[in-house]
């Protein structure tokens, strides 16, 4: 018996919403994406995916496992664990394999994705889910891959990044996901992660119509951005009350 079914026996009067064992998986951005990878959801509106990672565990691998891994150039670096300090949050942009070796292991590496500069946050409370756009970094063209070499730091992305909801988008760039697509890819990762307060970042490739990657998962992310949060938040812990 683990921790977790030994407290539940001895306290049954205790409603364990989400086991501490499933949340300590997405601590990890290896671990975190793996019940997206395994999914293999029928095609229904769309793809969704992650993208092509690496863990690095020691820089004498860089960059010779990149390189047989066959990832794509521009690179995206981000600490493997994520523990909610501001560190664990940096991000890396690498435009060349080499340069990785400047950053500190353990962390992992994968293909940045062009997505028109536009994310997508769903927010996730039981069975209620909801979208939200925000601004994202921008596509990095060809041009630009050929000239910039190194590895560029990004503190903290989300933090800076403006709500896209009012602004003025290419409509094939701010079109939201299609709801049965999001709502399938949240049933399945709910049941499959065995979690009910989480949140997906996922962006769409650009230049594609349906071509979808989840690059995070957040575990009770700050829900005074949901919109109607405060209904749906109440409603859920009601749900509970008489599920019991
Ligand atoms: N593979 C990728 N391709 C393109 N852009 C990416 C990719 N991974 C991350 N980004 C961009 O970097 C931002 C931060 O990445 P991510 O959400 O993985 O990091 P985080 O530190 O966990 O962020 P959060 O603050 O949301 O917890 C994303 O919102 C997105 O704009
Ligand atoms: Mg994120």
């Amino acid at each position: 018996m683990n921790h977790d079914q030994d407290y539940r026996v001895k306290h049954p009067e205790v409603t364990v919403l989400d086991p501490p064992y499933a949340i300590q998986h997405v601590y990890n951005r290896q671990s975190m994406l793996e019940n997206v990878a395994d999914l293999n959801l029928p095609e229904c509106h769309g793809k969704v995916g992650v993208p092509k990672q690496l863990v690095i565990e020691d820089l004498l691998s860089i960059p010779n496992e990149v390189r047989k891994a066959g990832l794509k150039l521009p690179l995206v670096a981000k600490p493997l664990l994520v523990d909610g300090s501001a560190k664990s949050h940096e991000l890396f942009i690498a435009y060349d394999e080499s340069s990785l070796s400047k950053l500190e292991p353990p962390f992992v590496v994968q293909e940045f994705i062009n997505h028109g500069g536009v994310l997508f946050k769903v927010y996730i409370i039981g069975e209620t889910i909801k979208v939200v756009r925000r601004f994202s970094l921008p596509d990095v063209g060809k041009p630009e891959l050929s000239k910039v070499a190194g590895v560029f730091r990004f503190p903290r992305v989300s933090c800076a990044a403006a709500s896209a909801d009012d602004a003025n988008l290419d409509p094939a760039v701010a079109e939201l996901p299609p709801k049965p697509l999001l709502e399938r890819l949240a049933k399945e990762l709910r049941l499959r992660m065995g979690l009910q307060l989480f949140n997906i970042d996922i962006i769409r490739e650009n230049g594609t119509r349906d071509l979808y990657y989840v690059i995070d998962i957040n575990y009770f992310p700050g829900f005074g951005k949901m919109p109607e949060y405060e209904h749906v938040f109440t409603d859920f812990l009601l749900s509970l009350t008489q599920s019991k």
